[in-house]
């Protein structure tokens, strides 16, 4: 059989879907879990809700398509990257919660490793900038405050890793402890050219090797598991981002996509060239299927489809997120209200872990649906400065984009898909089916195991650009300087 098994283990929920030989989903189950905040500017995931749910909808979706697992070629594993666990090899069991990749409790010592002129070697080592988003200071932040953990992983008694590792661990029953290339390469410990954990990062973060899995390329063999019937074997693994990517079919230089999720992840492949940003950019590895490492740059912003969250459940504006589409298309404009959501900061272009959110421009007239409309655009705006960014940098080389595809949950809004095409002054391509990331992984298992899926294209909905460059310009300036306001 042909069918492959696709477990994507997101932000906010985890989905297992399984797709035919042509790519088609023939089944999925969803899980949502709980979200830790303990501390302001922490959040965390209970690692054990994060591997239960993930099972559970693995096993409802192999029930509902009816298949047993030895009708299951291959699984595919894609994940919400950075965030990292740490747990006892021995017993299986986290020792703590997970520290998410939202969490920005190490902002002071990425201050103290930038006071101390690491910046620039840790982003030519890298492609990274030197940010609490990122995992390495994470795992530091635990082995600083627990002398007793940083011994035992200094005897080699525990294991780390990002969620992919862990779950990994779990479907092998602790026999493989393992990652692939683009988690790694999220972690700041990860040499982006070599492909391999770097000793002189390890030591700047104070991270003993024993700890970290081994690093393989994306289509590898990860082991088998055992826990659906049968034996089923994990060939592909990737974070979610470089998984959509290669979901999208963007595996040549220039092709570039964005998802809508939680935050917005813009990426661009460029082929086996790692261009290094000149406009706050990060570069990072992309899926790897063979030995020749591939690249991609990438724009990440923190509060994308987490704008809408925060409009439904910290302002109450509506219950479910798809009503904030007719609540901001009931206005012509945000009547000079813009929104600036930075709750846990600036990713890219900005990088900057202090800044707190905004709004601005508020008058007596202002309504909750001029509120929402700025919320919307607002994600636009931050994904059309990653864009800019993206394109000055690849300007003088022989990458064009000349379209931008889409994916992700928030993506099935068709208003900020418009008002997306509008300032980015680009073609936005929405594909039919948003789950490019569990397409990503399934297509990465299905290789390994031989079997490539045979993905039938479909006509998917295109967002042409509808404003003149001057009108882009005026919303371009304003959001701006709102920007400039809170940084
Ligand atoms: N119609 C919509 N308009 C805007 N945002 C939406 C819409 N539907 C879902 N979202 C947002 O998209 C996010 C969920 O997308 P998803 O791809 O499932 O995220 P993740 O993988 O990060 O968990 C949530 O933040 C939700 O608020
Ligand atoms: O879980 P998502 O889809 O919000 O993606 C999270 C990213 O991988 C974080 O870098």
């Amino acid at each position: 059989m042909n069918a492959v098994l696709a477990l994507d283990q997101g932000t906010t929920s985890s989905r297992a879907l399984i797709f035919d030989g042509r790519g088609r989903v023939v089944a999925q189950s969803q899980q949502a879990f709980e979200q830790h905040f303990p501390a302001p500017g922490w959040v965390e995931h209970d690692p054990q809700a994060l591997w239960a749910t993930q099972f559970e909808t693995a096993r409802h979706a192999l029930q509902a398509s009816g298949f047993s697992s030895s009708h299951i070629a291959a699984l595919g594993l894609t994940n919400q990257r950075e965030t990292v666990v740490l747990w006892d090899r021995a017993s299986g069991q986290a020792l703590t919660r997970a520290v998410v990749w939202q969490d920005r409790r190490t902002a002071d010592l990425c201050q103290r490793l930038r006071d101390e002129g690491h910046e620039e070697e840790v982003r030519q080592r890298t492609g990274l900038t030197l940010d609490p988003y990122f995992s390495a200071t994470k795992i530091a932040w635990w082995l600083d405050r627990h002398p007793e953990w940083r011994s035992r992983a200094e005897r080699g008694e525990l294991a780390v890793g990002t969620v992919d590792t862990w779950l990994l661990w779990k479907l092998t029953e602790g026999r493989v402890h393992a990652t692939d290339v683009t988690n790694a390469s999220r972690t700041l410990l990860m040499n982006l050219q070599t492909g391999q954990w770097d000793v002189d990062l390890l030591s700047l973060f104070g991270i003993p090797p024993a700890l970290l899995p081994e690093i393989h390329p994306s289509a590898s063999d990860f082991g088998t598991t055992r826990l659906f019937g049968g034996s089923i074997r994990i060939g592909g693994v990737a974070g979610d981002q470089q998984a959509a990517l290669f979901g999208q079919g963007c595996v040549a230089p220039g092709q570039a996509k964005n998802t809508y999720g939680t935050g917005c992840f813009m990426l661009m492949h460029t082929g086996a060239m790692a261009l290094k940003s000149k406009h706050g950019l990060l570069t990072t590895r992309a899926c790897q299927v063979d030995a020749q490492a591939q690249f991609a740059l990438e724009g990440s912003v923190f509060m994308g489809g987490a704008t809408v969250q925060w409009l439904r459940d910290g302002l109450k504006m509506f219950q479910s997120s798809s009503e904030v589409e007719a609540l901001a298309r009931s206005v012509p404009d945000s009547g000079g209200v813009v929104v600036v959501p930075a709750f846990t900061g600036l990713g890219a272009p900005y990088w900057n872990a202090e800044a707190r959110g905004a709004i601005l421009g508020l008058s007596r007239g202002s309504t909750q649906a001029h509120i929402a409309r700025a919320a919307l655009e607002a994600i636009t705006y931050q994904c059309a400065d990653v864009l800019q960014a993206m394109v000055q940098d690849a300007s003088g080389s022989e990458l064009q984009l000349s379209e931008l595809r889409v994916d992700g949950g928030a993506s099935a809004n068709d208003a900020l898909m418009q008002w997306q095409a509008d300032v980015l002054g680009v073609p936005v391509l929405r594909p039919p089916l948003l789950e490019s990331t569990a397409l990503g992984a399934a297509s990465l298992a299905a290789r390994m195991a031989g079997v490539e899926l045979q993905v039938e294209a479909q006509e998917g909905r295109h967002f042409r650009p509808s404003l003149s460059p001057n009108e882009i310009e005026s919303r371009m300036t304003r959001w701006h300087d709102a920007v400039r306001r809170v940084l």
